[in-house]
């Protein structure tokens, strides 16, 4: 929520997560990033990373590496474009859309994973996490999940939320956090009419639904509202 580096170390030590997305960079909000993300690696606060748009430009292409070269990220949570541009391969793809390509992805991700020492959580209509010794495959969602802007920048913040409450563990808390976000996404789409309608019930799921799956150290009567404070230290 911060960008100003007047205040970017304070609020990531107050944190338990760091989301950073580089959906609208500029020179200064770069500078914040790099602030906050040394903040949170000296807190031992995990840190994930959303590079939007990672090969549209070259000024994109050198901030994600000055970042992934200079802070310790915990989760990569891009779409298949974006981790081409950052693995250096071929892709056809335009802003901040995943576009087409013919690549192995969970060998992209894997190789990526091990090159940064991170967990890679790649998503599209099949999600793949890679943390350089394990790959998960992850099914379900709605292709209305693809049709609506940002869907991908809440995943990264949700990703954060899961990655606060287990930082020992970030590999099983991206899977977690897609496979609950994938559920929601299949509730949502089942009561929608088009992408407006999917958007406001996307929303109303994310908070009432409870987690599942109980692999990960929840009670099965805890919703997403318990993550949240779990995840905020005040
Ligand atoms: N065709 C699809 N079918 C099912 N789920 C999808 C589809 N496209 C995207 N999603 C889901 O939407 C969420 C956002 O992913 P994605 O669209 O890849 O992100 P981004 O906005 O970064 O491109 C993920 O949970 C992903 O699984
Ligand atoms: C329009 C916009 N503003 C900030 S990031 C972004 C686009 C990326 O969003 P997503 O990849 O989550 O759809």
């Amino acid at each position: 929520m911060g960008e100003a580096k007047e205040e970017v170390e304070e609020l990531a030590a107050i944190s338990r997560a760091l989301s950073l997305n580089i959906g609208t960079l500029n020179k200064d909000t770069l500078d914040s990033m790099m602030l906050a993300g040394k903040s949170a690696n000296k807190q031992r606060i995990p840190v994930i990373l959303d590079p939007v748009g990672a090969g549209a430009t070259a000024f994109r292409k050198e901030a994600i590496q000055r970042i992934l070269t200079e802070i310790d990220i915990s989760v990569l949570r891009c779409n298949a474009g974006e981790l081409a541009a950052i693995g250096g391969v071929e892709w056809a793809s335009k802003g901040v859309d995943a576009g087409e390509g013919n690549i192995d992805l969970e060998t992209l991700a894997t190789r990526v994973a091990k090159e940064y020492n991170l967990v890679v959580a790649v998503t599209g209509e099949t999600d793949i996490v890679a943390d350089g010794s394990r790959v998960e495959k992850i099914t379900g969602g709605d292709r209305m999940m693809g049709s609506v802007t940002g869907m991908g920048c809440l995943l990264s913040a949700v990703t954060a939320a899961f990655t606060a409450v287990s930082p020992a563990d970030p590999t099983a808390a991206a899977i977690e956090a897609l496979k609950f976000y994938g559920a929601a996404g299949e509730k949502a789409a089942a009561s929608s009419n088009g992408p407006g309608s999917f958007r406001e019930k996307f929303l109303d799921m994310l908070y009432g639904r409870k987690i599942e799956e109980n692999s990960f150290g929840f009670e099965k009567e805890e919703g997403v509202d318990v993550l949240w404070q779990r995840s905020s230290r005040y």
